[in-house]
């Protein structure tokens, strides 16, 4: 496993290309799976989820060939019923998704638990639930659910108790293949759900609603050939305009789009970095000295979960105290101990951390470990005083492309070293 060795303190600007969104590829990789026809694809990142959701297909029988320029194109005519292996579930959260695209096209999937990031305890039932209103019947054993439908599912009302990201992909990929109308309520309105509707209507299913609490769907048997642009990955741009604040430095995220920042905008402003549009995507900056905000993670368009490492490192050399909340999953605090190696002020009692501000941060061995806590520690190495090493950044490659050469370009000094 490589380690990234991080000498602080450069000045750091200029610009960058963001990637496409990992979150959106990944369940429009899946939902590829449900037509027969011809799928191209373009503005996919070049991260290891990705190339573990290619696998995947290749494993069910779709060749996709490698992404060129975030490039591919294949057809799904060859798909196959197959079981999912544990090896690639175990991975990665969002190989769940293909469970939906299986059952339409064979009235039955097997497949195991999924892994992902070890943030909580990440269950499934919200997904399942969704297939069951659809009429689906689910036996589980031996660590593997057994979902059949053998007469196909039925366009119905799902109620989701909590706007799940991965649910509502689920129910919107289970629907876009149900006869009828399925109407999805509370669904999640994240920028990733509004893209796999868009490719779910190039398909041929009727999608409407999407970035909204109420989604209908009209369900299809007739699938087209698609042609879709990934939306830009808005995790990526708002960390590397975190970057820009905490460096000192300025720098432009070509490609980004503010309105997929919602709330995370104005707290980014409120807390020192100046961010406005230019007309290739994001400008940010530090405007003044950097203050300590209070932060609540939510669902879209709150504060994202996804940026809460990240803004937790930023906060860690604010002028004050911030009081982060993260209120989507049970244990994503796992950077705390590692920003704390490095000099940070963090008390953490349960879902909350309250970061007192230090003059500055020392360079230390860190271990990632979540995807997006090992980008806090980078954030946090790029400005520490000396050298820091993040180790095991396996889980940084499932999700950030090509990060080290981007920040390089900008004038940090990192390096990629084998273990
Ligand atoms: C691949 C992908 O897109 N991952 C994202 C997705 O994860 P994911 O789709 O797993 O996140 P969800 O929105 O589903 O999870 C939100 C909350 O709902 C709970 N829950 C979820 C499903 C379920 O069946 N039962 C249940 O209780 C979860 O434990 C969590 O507490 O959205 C998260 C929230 O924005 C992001 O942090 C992840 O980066
Ligand atoms: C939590 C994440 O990924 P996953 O849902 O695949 O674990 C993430 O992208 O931050």
């Amino acid at each position: 496993m490589d380690k990234l060795i991080i000498a602080g303190g450069r000045p750091f600007s200029g610009s960058m290309q963001v990637a496409g969104a990992k979150n959106a590829a990944l369940p429009i990789l899946a939902a590829s799976m449900l037509g027969g026809g011809q799928v191209r694809l373009s503005n996919l990142p070049d991260v290891g989820d990705v190339r573990s959701m290619l696998e995947l297909l290749g494993l069910c029988g779709v060749e996709t060939g490698d992404p060129v320029h975030g490039r591919i194109e294949f057809s799904t005519e060859a798909l196959r019923a197959a079981d999912a292996p544990y090896d690639i579930m175990r991975k990665m959260r969002a190989s769940f998704l293909v469970l939906a695209p299986l059952l339409v096209r064979f009235g039955r999937a097997r497949i195991s638990r999924p892994g992902g990031c070890a943030i909580g305890t990440r269950p499934v039932d919200l997904h399942l639930g969704a297939l069951e209103a659809l009429g689906a019947r689910i036996d589980f054993g031996g660590g593997i659910y057994d979902v059949q439908a053998p007469e196909g599912l039925r366009g119905a009302r799902i109620a989701l108790p909590m706007a799940s990201v991965g649910a509502t992909h689920t129910a919107l990929m289970a629907a876009a293949g149900a006869r009828g109308e399925t109407e999805i309520v509370n669904a999640a309105r994240e920028p990733e759900i509004v893209d796999l509707a868009a490719f779910l209507n190039g398909l041929g299913a009727r999608v409407e609603g999407a970035g909204t609490y109420k989604i209908t769907v009209q369900g299809t048997d007739s699938w087209s050939d698609v042609s879709h642009a990934i939306v830009p990955d808005r995790i990526e741009a708002a960390s590397y305009l975190i970057a820009a604040a905490m460096t000192g430095g300025e720098l432009e995220i070509i490609g980004a789009r503010l309105e997929h920042l919602g709330a995370a905008c104005q707290i980014l402003e409120q807390a020192g970095i100046v961010i406005y549009p230019s007309d290739r995507g994001l400008i940010a900056r530090r405007g003044g000295a950097l203050t300590s905000v209070d932060v609540a993670t939510e669902p879209f368009p709150g504060f994202p979960t996804d940026l809460q490492a990240q803004f937790m490192a930023l906060m860690c050399l604010a002028d004050g105290v911030s009081v982060i909340r993260e209120r989507v999953f049970e244990s994503r605090f796992m950077h705390v101990p590692e920003l704390q190696r490095m000099g940070a002020d963090i008390r953490h009692d349960g879902s909350t951390a309250i970061v007192t501000g230090v003059g500055e941060l020392h360079g230390a061995q860190v271990m990632a470990t979540d995807l997006r806590a090992s980008m806090s520690l980078v954030l946090a190495g790029l400005v520490a005083k000396g050298e820091t090493t993040v180790h095991r950044v396996y889980h940084l490659d499932r999700g950030f492309e090509d990060i080290e050469g981007k920040l390089r370009r900008c004038g940090a000094a990192i390096e990629r070293v084998a273990e």
